[in-house]
């Protein structure tokens, strides 16, 4: 389980990019948070994680408070939360096996790493998640030769090789075309299903968050201002969340 109590991150310019924020995201949770550009989701993302230190409050993860953790002890809780990014961050000159491999990372020492000693266990981890994302043929061309579709799709293999039990997914299909976003978004929800992984997924589009989201959760200026069952998200809640502009925009015709 994710918890955050009265997290607020203030950055060193003085905007404010959480407000108080009190959560409780449970394990197998489908979490969408949605909200305009500059409305904190990436923030709140990368808080969990903690690649953004927050400014005040706590977030626990397992009940381990991560935003308190120091040195090993802050190692082994990230261990357990996957990254999923817009622009996919492989490491592009390498093979697909080889980043899939990088997600075991938090397992061994980094002269291991540096020396590419993966043991066989490891391997057929990094195979049976590259299956589960149904790209296990192209285990060893590189990773830059893949559509943006597959790399995602790498990417989610990574986190599953480094046995996730949360992954945070910050505008995953962003860059991807509808087919493949519908691909890569059918992945998380598989995996979701299948794995029990929880997932925190940041996404733009009101259409996907419906779809593929068990919660969701409206931010507005670093505040809550929604949280609650897909189906309980209608257009007037959408209007709160984005104020009004997606329903100006729909009502108008006009393209957001
Ligand atoms: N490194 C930073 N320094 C200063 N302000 C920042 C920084 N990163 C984000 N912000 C500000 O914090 C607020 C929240 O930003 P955040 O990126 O979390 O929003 P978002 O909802 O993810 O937006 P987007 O959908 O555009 O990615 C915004 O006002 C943003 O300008």
């Amino acid at each position: 389980m994710i918890e955050l109590r009265n997290v607020s991150k203030v950055y060193s310019n003085g905007t404010k990019g959480l407000d108080d924020i009190d959560l409780q995201i449970k394990e197998g949770e489908f979490v969408v948070i949605v909200g305009l550009s500059g409305a904190g989701k990436s923030t709140l993302l990368r808080s969990i994680n903690r690649l953004h230190e927050i400014s005040e409050g706590e977030i626990t993860v397992n009940g381990n408070s991560i935003s308190e953790a120091k040195g090993n002890e802050l190692y082994r809780i990230r261990r357990d939360i996957g990254m999923i990014f817009q622009n996919f961050n492989l490491v592009r000159r390498s093979s697909v096996m080889r980043n899939v491999l990088s997600g075991r990372v938090g397992y061994h020492s980094t002269l291991k790493m540096i020396l590419g000693l993966f043991s066989k266990q490891d391997k057929e981890l990094a195979m049976n998640a590259l299956n589960r994302v149904n790209i296990a043929e192209k285990a060893y061309i590189r990773a830059d030769q893949l559509s943006g579709g597959q790399q995602q799709r790498v990417s989610i293999a990574r986190a599953l090789a480094q046995e996730a039990k949360v992954i945070l997914a910050d505008e995953p299909v962003a860059s991807l075309d509808p087919i493949t976003t519908k691909q890569v978004m059918d992945d998380l929800l598989r995996i979701n299903q299948e794995l029990n992984i929880t997932m925190v997924v940041n996404l733009h589009s009101v259409d996907l968050a419906r779809k593929y989201a068990s919660r969701i959760i409206g931010l507005n200026k670093g505040k809550i201002v929604f949280d609650g069952k897909a189906n309980e998200a209608t257009e007037e809640v959408f209007a709160t969340i984005y104020g009004n502009h997606e329903l100006v925009a729909e009502q108008i015709g006009v393209a957001k």
